[in-house]
């Protein structure tokens, strides 16, 4: 793969969260503007996975390549991407507008056209009408929505979604995946979601990267979760042993 065809990569990255702690071990490349998912048993790094990519934790050695470019000893706030979690992604005492706008301006100065492009992201999800509430006066999705909502005002090229819509319900949560899928697309976005549910995987990821216990297991097409032979062992593994195979 030539460098114009990954936006996103981890090169020869080991990292442990504490001196006598099992180095982990990430060598993986993710293609441009397109959907990976990430996935793996519990505990097999998934989300230290997308922590190293944020900054949020510092490789011991090996690189991380955002945007095509070493970010490896960047902070956190110049990595050129955005990222949501499966919950707390909202600040509480702030409204919904305000949440959003985090995104175009941490001080919340904002200029008439940062105001039009929040009530535009909030249109874009569906929440044309709920800047003034609180985040408690949301329900569970519409919190990700305004998440989702925050993304688009960042404009930034790469979107890490750590369980985003695993708390929702399965229509739901189909929706948030749809809704991302297609912002993901409009946007030209790389997008690494990692997800517990090979259904998810399925249904909006090209790609899948499957962690096993000493790293990277399979990368390929998602559609191999779909297959009952031929599959890798690690993945196999998995899959039966969530009674999915
Ligand atoms: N802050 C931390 N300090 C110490 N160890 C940690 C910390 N966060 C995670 N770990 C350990 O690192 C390993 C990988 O954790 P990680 O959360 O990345 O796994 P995961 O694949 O995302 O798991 P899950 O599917 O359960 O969310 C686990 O053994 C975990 O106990």
């Amino acid at each position: 793969m030539t460098a114009d065809q990954f936006s996103v990569a981890v090169e020869d990255v080991t990292f442990a969260y504490e001196a006598d702690a099992p180095v982990m071990r990430f060598d993986a490349q993710f293609r441009k503007g397109v959907i990976t998912a990430i996935m793996g048993a519990s505990g097999s790094g998934k989300s230290t996975l997308l922590s190293l990519l944020a900054g949020f934790e510092m490789p011991q050695s090996g690189k991380i390549w955002l945007a095509g470019e070493d970010y490896t000893h960047r902070a956190p706030g110049e990595r050129p991407l955005s990222m949501v979690f499966q919950e707390n992604n909202l600040f509480a005492h702030l409204s919904v507008f305000n949440n959003v706008a985090l995104g175009v301006s941490p001080s919340l100065k904002l200029s008439a056209s940062d105001k039009e492009s929040v009530h535009h992201a909030l249109a874009s999800v569906g929440l044309e009408n709920y800047g003034k509430r609180l985040p408690a006066q949301l329900s569970g999705g519409e919190r990700q929505r305004v998440a989702v909502a925050r993304v688009l005002v960042r404009h930034k090229p790469i979107l890490l979604l750590d369980e985003a819509f695993a708390s929702l319900g399965p229509g739901l949560r189909r929706e948030m995946l749809d809704l991302v899928a297609s912002l993901a697309d409009k946007n030209a976005m790389t997008t690494l979601m990692v997800t517990h549910s090979p259904e998810d995987a399925l249904h909006i990821a090209q790609d899948l990267v499957f962690l096993g216990q000493d790293g990277v297991a399979f990368i390929g097409p998602s559609k191999e979760l779909a297959k009952s032979q031929n599959q890798n062992e690690a993945v196999r593994n998995y899959l039966i042993g969530r009674g999915t195979s």
